[in-house]
């Protein structure tokens, strides 16, 4: 059995079930591809952070990285569990206004937020805007001169600590594109900067180092690193770190290959090395922020596809094709990113082959798994492929002018639709004919 499927995911007929629903009749109410949710898990790892910073006995914010998966319901259900959110666009802005989220505990990200985004972000009193570049200082002065009210902020540096993770996804080392670099003295001519900005309120420090990481050593020096920065600035400055920022990107497991500590190990380490750090340079302890995204979702997440044609390739390989693939899960694709997957009816069901899993789109390399092991299948079979909660939707394409899928959250035993299958219509809603002169 696959050992990412515990027994109770297994109902009484034998088929994968998803908090309490069975998959396949998810399959044949909405449709496949169809990424589906299990709320339960989301809400139980929020509580697992926040357990350890309780524990801790530290001020905190769990800020849920929603680049990792955008959508109305999402921001309810983190509502509900009383978290703060980082959105990275104004889209997700948009969409955390119009799930009534509030604003006070969104943080906005980016590296070129553009003028139109801050004064969104303004408008509607967004909590933090993490500052990211000089430019971005200059439209936030200009913006805040037309008006009355203040402002959080806090600065993100960049670290100089490589990650050990795939280079697309690693954003901590001296040459990454985001935040200010602290060596070259950057960081510190951009706090005299914003400092000097009445309107501005400088809260703290923010560091992320990249994502999808196992180890703890990197999140270690990243909050010795911000202590040690808050203590050159308390002492040269007088400023007080009332946030250290320390990112997101604890590592999940998607196949036997992935062997990550426990996300909440992760955070117990963090917070013991800023406590330590902290009383060594007899600083006020400032509250602990991590931005986790992946850890929070995507366990959480299954996408459920159907089983299509086949090619035998004999004394080779074999490929066996679903109705997804790189456009709703570019990962394997953009990352080699791997995924396992289980046969919807029977996910215990022994293996009798290993094939490459494909996808419908028109390139090689949409391949969503190189090696699957599994059952005998036939057209018309539900493959099931595990821990798709993190940047598959979010990152999905309408290539080839496919449809997005449709998404349905599940808990205790009640399942619902939280973003609609794309239709041809929608597809085609923004093209416009061309007027021909002929
Ligand atoms: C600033 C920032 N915070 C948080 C995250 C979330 O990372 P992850 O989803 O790996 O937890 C990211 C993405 O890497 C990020 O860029
Ligand atoms: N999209 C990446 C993570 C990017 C994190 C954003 N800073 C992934 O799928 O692994």
């Amino acid at each position: 059995m696959n050992d990412q499927i515990s027994s109770n995911e297994i109902n009484a007929a034998g088929h994968l079930q998803i908090g309490g629903v069975d998959t396949l009749h998810l399959a044949h109410k909405y449709g496949t591809p169809l990424l589906v949710y299990d709320v339960a898990r989301i809400r139980n790892q929020m509580q697992r952070f926040r357990d350890v910073f309780n524990q801790e006995a530290v001020q905190y914010e769990v800020s849920y990285a929603s680049k990792a998966f955008s959508s109305v319901a999402i921001y309810q259900v983190m509502k509900q569990e009383h978290a703060h959110i980082d959105v990275v666009s104004g889209g997700e802005l948009a969409t955390a206004i119009k799930a009534k989220f509030p604003l006070a505990k969104v943080s906005f990200h980016g590296n070129n937020k553009s003028r139109d985004e801050l004064a969104m972000a303004l408008d509607h009193e967004v909590g933090t805007i993490v500052v990211d570049n000089f430019h971005e200082i200059e439209l936030l002065k200009e913006l805040l001169a037309n008006r009355t009210q203040t402002v959080d902020v806090q600065l993100r540096i960049t670290p100089g600590i490589a990650a050990h993770t795939n280079s697309y996804i690693a954003t901590g080392q001296v040459d990454s594109k985001f935040g200010f670099d602290v060596e070259s003295g950057q960081a510190d001519k951009a706090l005299q900067q914003l400092l000097a900005i009445s309107q501005v309120h400088v809260t703290g420090l923010h560091a992320h180092i990249g994502s999808q990481i196992f180890d703890v050593q990197g999140f270690e020096g990243v909050a010795r690193k911000l202590v040690e920065i808050a203590a050159d600035w308390h002492q040269k400055y007088d400023f007080t770190a009332e946030v250290l920022n320390v990112g997101g990107g604890f590592g999940i497991k998607y196949s036997s290959e992935d062997h990550p500590i426990n996300p909440e190990d992760f955070v117990r380490a963090i917070v013991q090395v800023v406590k330590k750090s902290i009383h060594e340079q007899n600083l006020v302890m400032p509250a602990i922020w991590i931005e986790p995204g992946r850890s929070i979702v995507g366990p959480a997440g299954y996408t459920l596809y159907t089983i299509g044609s086949r090619k035998d390739i004999p004394g080779l390989l074999s490929y066996v094709s679903v109705d997804g693939g790189m456009g709703d899960n570019i990962r394997p694709a953009l990352y080699n990113a791997k995924y396992e997957s289980v046969l919807a009816r029977d996910p215990q069901a022994p293996t009798v082959e290993t094939v490459k899993i494909a996808g419908k789109y028109c390139e090689s390399g949409d391949i969503l798994s190189e090696q699957q092991d599994l059952p005998a299948t036939q057209p018309g079979d539900i493959l099931v492929m595990l821990d798709t909660g993190a940047y598959d939707y979010a990152m999905a394409s309408n290539y080839n002018r496919n449809p997005r899928p449709a998404v349905v959250f599940v808990e205790n035993g009640h399942d619902q639709l939280v973003i609609k299958r794309e239709t041809y219509d929608d597809l085609t809603k923004l093209d416009l004919d061309y007027q021909l002169n002929d």
